[in-house]
This record gives C-alpha cells, structure tokens and sequence, in this order.
C-alpha cells in the first residue's frame, strides 16, 4: 500500500452518489435468484462479470435493470443495504446518502413499502453495526412518464420523514430535467431535497435546466458542465456540490480514461467536487478504489484529498451541526497524518 492509498484508507468520509441496486455484487445475485428461485441468465459469477463492459450508460442501464430482478423481499432489500455499508464501512465511510430507485420494482410487482422498510433495515443494522449514518434519496426513473413519477411521490407519502429528497436517474439524453419541474416542485413542497443527474451523458443545458427547474441542492456527475464556462463560474459560486463518479466516468466511456478524468480540473476550478462510486458492483469499485484510481491516475495531493473528503460532508444533508462534527474529526486526522 502506497502512502497515498493509506491516507485514503483512514480519510473519513461521505457517500453521495451511489445506486443501491448498483451495489448488487454477482455474488448476492446469484443467491438471491437461488433463494427466491429466479433465473437469471448466466451461468457463473464470471459470466455476470464478463457481461460488464459497456460502451454507454444505456448499455449498463439494461443489465442494471435486469440485475435488479433478483430483489424480492424485505430481506433482500435489508441484506443488500448492509452489504454495501460493511464495504463502505470498510472504506472510512461515516456517512452515506443512497439513491433507490422505486419504480424500477413497483414495475415488477414488489410493493414500495417491501422495499424501503428492507432499505430502513439495513440503514438501522449498519448504524448498529459500523456506527454509519445514512439517508434515503428516492430516485425517479427519467425514462417513464412525469405522471408515473407523480404516482411515485404519492407512494412515498407515508414515508416521506424517511426519505431525504428526491433523485432524477437513468437514461439521460431526450429525458431533460424539464420533464420532471412540476414533480420536483411538488416535492420540494413536501420539505424533500432535490438532486439531479446531469451533464453525465446529456449536454451542459440539462445542467442549466436541473439548477433554474428542478432548484437542485446537489448536482450528480455534472462532468460536462466544463464545456461552458459561465456555468462552470456559477457552480463554483454558489458552491454547487458535484457527486463525481470517477470509474463509473471512464466504465461508461464518458471520460476517455483515468488518465485523463477532469477531477483535478474541477477541483482547480473551485467547483465543490466529490469521490463516489454511483454503481460500484457494475464499475469496479467501491468508493476507497475510486478515490485510489483518481488519486494515482490524475497526481491528487494529500490536500487535494482532504478537499474532496471536506466537500463530501459539505455537500452532505446533514445538519450543520453534524457536519462540523464531521470536519472536526477530518481535520484531527490529516494533523495527525502529517
Ligand atoms: N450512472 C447512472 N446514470 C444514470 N442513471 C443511473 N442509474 C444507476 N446508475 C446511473
Ligand atoms: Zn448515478
């Protein structure tokens, strides 16, 4: 290990871009299907991981998509949930806001209720268990319809003290954030967050379009807002949090390689970066790998890497006083890293 990889190692910090369903490892697929007798087609775990390897996000969409058949009970939903928190326990991660995507199960016939109280489950056991904290985001599928996502909202509604805010994800390009203005509205009207993908694949007027219709408090991946430098101005001043996805960046051939991965760029720009890790079952790796493969690829310093563990608690929805909690023992850390 590197010097580089056991600051990382040690480096408190927090989750804010990652799909539960994208956590599904081959591993749990494969006993999942066999608990709740589903075929799924392949044949080995290797199989499931050779079929990985996308040339876009639509290309990962659907076997993401299809992967999450295997999920059929409460107990899924829980055994998925602490899966992710043990390896991101392991990866010096404190805190964690997840995305769920309801509708892609609601469309199978699992109820909404099936999954959240699994997904609470797991939050409570890991909180136990690692003493992590996390928030739910619940994710519209940009795909389906503004009135499918309205139907979505109101199955939220029981739960809504257990859900932090609202997402927008999935196939980007010919879905922009206008589609969904009036159902981040009524949203927000219920004290719900708003986060948006955007300027992943799609152009940097999605970027424009999730800040002035959807009032974004957080913007997902964001990486093509670089293309226009106003936009680029007013992110860094407003102190817009970017929930960067290295590997899923160059996984989904987004960012040509690493080698080349604007991370440093935005940093260097004053925009609020962060590290996650969006789908790590599908990328390649959890949070700790992506921040490692950026770190090495791009030359990120110790101070470059407490800036991104520091705008990930920033750019958390943690209440002000946590978040200084957090900050406070970051600090205590690089003091005595140094
Ligand atoms: N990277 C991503 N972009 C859009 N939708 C997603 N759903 C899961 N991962 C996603
Ligand atoms: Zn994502």
């Amino acid at each position: 290990m590197t010097d580089i990889d056991a600051f990382i190692a040690g480096l408190p910090k927090a989750e804010l871009h990652l799909h539960i369903e994208g956590s599904l490892e081959p591993e749990l697929m494969f006993a999942l299907a066999e608990r709740n007798g589903v075929a799924i087609p392949y044949a080995s775990v290797d199989e499931v991981r050779a079929a990985y390897d996308f040339s876009n996000l639509q290309d990962f969409l659907d076997i993401y998509y299809a992967g999450a058949d295997v999920l059929r009970t409460r107990q899924d939903f829980h055994d998925l949930a602490l899966a992710y928190f043990d390896r991101a326990a392991a990866d010096g991660v404190v805190h964690a806001e997840i995305f769920f995507d309801p509708q892609t199960h609601t469309a199978r016939g699992i109820a909404f209720d099936t999954v959240i109280q699994g997904l609470l489950d797991g939050m409570a056991a890991a909180e136990a268990k690692h003493g992590l904290t996390s928030k739910l985001i619940l994710c519209f599928l940009r795909h389906l319809s503004e009135e499918e996502a309205f139907a979505t909202l109101a199955e939220a509604e029981p739960w809504l003290d257990r859900i932090a805010g609202v997402g927008l994800d999935s196939s980007e390009v010919g879905h922009p954030p206008a589609k969904f203005a009036r159902v981040f509205a009524a949203a927000a009207g219920k004290g719900l967050k708003r986060v948006a993908h955007a300027g992943e694949e799609g152009p940097p007027e999605y970027v424009h379009e999730a800040l002035d219709l959807l009032h974004i408090d957080r913007l997902d991946h964001g990486n093509r807002s670089l293309e226009d430098a106003a936009l680029t101005a007013r992110l860094a001043r407003t102190g817009m949090t970017l929930t960067v996805c290295p590997l899923s960046n160059v996984k989904l051939c987004n960012v040509a390689s690493m080698d080349v991965h604007p991370i440093d760029a935005m940093l260097r720009q004053g925009l609020r970066a962060t590290i996650n890790s969006d789908d790590p079952a599908y990328f390649g790796g959890y949070v700790g790998e992506n921040y490692r493969a950026a770190a090495h690829a791009r030359g990120l310093s110790k101070d470059d890497l407490t800036m991104l563990a520091r705008n990930s608690f920033l750019g958390s929805f943690l209440p002000d006083a946590d978040v200084a909690a957090h900050l406070a023992k970051l600090d205590a850390y690089v003091e005595r890293s140094r």
